[in-house]
């Protein structure tokens, strides 16, 4: 049992720190070592299962990232950009794979995490399920084949308590979109319309986001052209499927050289 993969989750209290909690401590693959909240939480110094009002797992709630991670084999990690980048210089300092879920990251975030992972393993992911990282081989492929003629929109859908647009997967799909059509996203995305905009520009990746209740998480992908529409749908109904991608990849994870990894690789769909 001690063999095990130590996992240290970050966001302990948050709606997927809880899951993945539960999902570590049941798995048989791995030991639950470390249970990490923001300084401040009132979680910290509590045993994380009766924190989570069920049976205490024998892990306290702790606020210090460095001595946590000193004794994981894995972080996992899904809380907000600033704790991420932090997160992600100490998972390396420890040599433990970082497995990052966390969406909202700047550029600068993004930079300072590939440095990290030239240290340790690093995966990172905006969407962490087997469907959706299908979806993004399937929106390549459909772009690809499809010309201008064509409009792309990325539609998402996600529940009231959502702080980021558009959602680390709808960046997810329009990046491979734009790989698909031989373009940078950053040249051809359009986002937020509002007002007077103008006509839609041949080429363009439209991104709009729907906020509201419990969605978990939706996201459609829509090839527009005249006469005919094709969409590729994703529905998430379940937010356990995004924490079992994380538990693979910390696993996966363990005997990969450094560098920075995503669930393609993990699911072995990489083209
Ligand atoms: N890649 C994927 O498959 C998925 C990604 N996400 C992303 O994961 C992130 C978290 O989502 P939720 O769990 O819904 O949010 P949440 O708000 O329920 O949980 C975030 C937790 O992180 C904690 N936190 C913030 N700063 C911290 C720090 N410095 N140290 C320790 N803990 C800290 C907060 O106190 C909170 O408990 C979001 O960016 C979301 O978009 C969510 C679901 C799936
Ligand atoms: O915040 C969420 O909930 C989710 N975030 C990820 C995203 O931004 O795409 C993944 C999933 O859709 C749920």
């Amino acid at each position: 049992m001690t063999d095990l993969p130590g996992i240290v989750v970050t966001g302990a209290s948050g709606r997927m720190g809880q899951m993945l909690i539960r999902m570590i401590a049941e798995s048989g693959t791995a030991r639950l070592v470390g249970a990490l909240e923001r300084p401040g939480h009132d979680w910290v110094g509590r045993d994380i299962g009766a924190a989570m009002g069920g049976a205490p797992l024998g892990v306290t709630v702790e606020d210090d990232p460095l001595e946590a991670f000193a004794r994981a084999q894995a972080v996992v990690d899904f809380t907000s950009p600033s704790a991420t980048v932090e997160f992600a210089g100490l998972a390396a300092q420890a040599r433990a794979v970082h497995v990052i879920g966390t969406t909202g990251l700047a550029k600068e975030d993004l930079d300072a995490i590939k440095l990290a992972a030239h240290h340790a393993v690093i995966v990172r992911a905006g969407n962490m399920s087997l469907g959706v990282n299908l979806l993004v081989q399937l929106t390549k492929r459909v772009a690809a084949a499809l010309d201008e003629d064509f409009d792309i929109e990325v539609v998402e859908a996600h529940h009231n308590r959502k702080v980021d647009a558009p959602s680390g997967t709808a960046l997810m799909l329009g990046e491979a979109a734009a790989e698909g059509r031989g373009v940078s996203l950053d040249d051809v995305s359009d986002r937020g319309r509002d007002g007077i905009t103008g006509a839609r520009k041949p080429g363009d990746i439209g991104f709009s986001a729907i906020r509201g209740g419990d969605i978990v998480g939706e996201h459609d992908v829509i090839f527009a052209g005249q006469g005919e529409r094709l969409i590729l749908r994703h529905v998430a109904s379940d937010r356990s499927l995004f924490a079992r991608g994380a538990l693979r990849a910390a696993l996966w994870g363990q005997d990969k050289t450094p560098g920075e990894y995503d669930m393609l690789d993990v699911l072995g769909l990489k083209d």
